[in-house]
């Protein structure tokens, strides 16, 4: 008679584990002793005691491979939030979303984490210290955050006690940190193009921004406490360094930090977003002609402009979380992570 070999606890898959945040979380994973195995539709390293699948997330053949003896799974895979292509947005974040729940049914996993985004709130309003019973944005502002929100409730609703199959999701907002592809290199190639001498706004609003070895803190707490007794199942947490930072001076802080100027004159937020709102509407007229993509989009525009910052009360209370790093150091150590990206390299 075949024997169905039980899961180890400490064994796991982390889909998305190519991208940013999945590789620092494997590397955590790792060190922290446990069995990873990475599925992503590309391999970009490798490392002693990680296995690799690569693939595509909307295959369920291909992930429940990915998934045998496995009883903790991340899922950390989503195109890159400045994509405006809809269609890919619906199949990988919902549509794949919904394969990764069934991947993990029939392949017996017992825990689902999901890295969600505290901009599934986000209407491109003020924010202050907001908590996870905030409503899911109406009007979210782009499909990324729209499909968030969809992905988030998909996974929630998955959640069953009576199934021994448990969900959470982890919100965190900003993250940044040495190897990330997005905040520090936009924000330098927007200097060296010479666009980064205004600031949106009176520059007084207040953001959070998360160091990603908090981030996956955050992830490796909510796996470990997610049990069928804990107020963990089904639930959103907001992850972030608690230390909500006025948006253009943490900008100015690396920008300075890399050598380049900080932004110093002001421009009416109102003025920038409709300017925004216009080229987006002209790049969406003239696609089938030109494809151009104007650098400060609706969405940067209103992130650049507004207070959002998040309570990690809940995360607090419930897995104990504080973060490991605060947001001065990992200012310091993103900086120096990133030597090519200096002015003059
Ligand atoms: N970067 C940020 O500031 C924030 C990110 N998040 C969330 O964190 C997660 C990770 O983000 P990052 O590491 O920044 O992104 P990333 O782009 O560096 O990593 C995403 C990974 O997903 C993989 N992937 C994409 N489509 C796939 C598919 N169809 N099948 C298999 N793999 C696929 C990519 O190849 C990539 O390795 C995402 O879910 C994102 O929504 C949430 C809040 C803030
Ligand atoms: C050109 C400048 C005005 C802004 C440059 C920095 C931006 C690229 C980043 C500032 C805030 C960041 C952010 C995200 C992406 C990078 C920024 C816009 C997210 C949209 C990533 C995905 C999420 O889930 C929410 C993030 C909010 C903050």
């Amino acid at each position: 008679m075949a024997t169905r070999i039980r899961p180890s606890s400490k064994r796991c898959t982390v889909i998305g584990g190519s991208g940013f945040l999945g590789r620092h979380l494997v590397e955590r994973l790792v060190d922290r002793g446990y069995t990873v195995n990475v599925f992503d539709i590309r391999q970009a390293y490798e490392l002693p005691g990680v296995t690799f699948y690569q693939g595509d997330l909307c295959d369920k053949l291909a992930l429940v491979m990915a998934l045998k003896e496995v009883s903790i799974v991340f899922h950390c895979a989503s195109p890159a939030p400045g994509s405006d292509d809809g269609a890919l947005f619906q199949r990988v974040n919902i549509d794949g979303t919904r394969t990764v729940i069934q991947a993990c049914h029939e392949a017996g996993v017992q825990k689902l984490i999901l890295t969600s985004s505290a901009s599934v709130v986000f209407e491109g309003t003020d924010i202050k210290n907001g908590k996870e019973d905030l409503p899911y944005a109406k009007k979210p502002i782009d499909y990324y955050t729209e499909t968030k929100i969809k992905q988030e409730k998909l996974v929630l609703e998955a959640c069953s006690k009576e199934k021994g199959f448990l969900t959470v999701a982890i919100r965190p907002h900003g993250i940044f940190g040495p190897r990330d592809p997005q905040l520090v290199p936009i924000l330098v190639d927007t200097a060296r193009r010479g666009k980064m001498k205004f600031i949106i706004g009176d520059g007084s609003n207040l953001v959070d921004f998360t160091y990603v070895e908090n981030v996956v803190h955050g992830h490796i707490l909510a796996a470990e406490h997610l049990k069928a007794d804990s107020p963990l199942c089904g639930q959103a947490y907001h992850i972030t360094n608690d230390e909500p930072v006025r948006f253009w001076d943490f900008m100015s802080q690396i920008l300075v930090g890399l050598g380049y100027s900080a932004p110093r004159y002001h421009l009416p937020y109102a003025l920038v977003y409709g300017i925004a709102l216009l080229l987006w509407f002209i790049s969406l007229i003239l696609r089938p002609l030109i494809q151009f993509k104007p650098t400060f989009s609706p969405m940067r525009v209103a992130l650049a402009g507004t207070h959002h910052y998040y309570s990690c009360a809940r995360a607090k209370q419930d897995m104990g979380y504080r973060p490991l790093v605060p947001l001065q150091e990992a200012v310091v150590r993103t900086v120096e992570s990133y030597p090519h990206l200096r002015n003059g390299e």
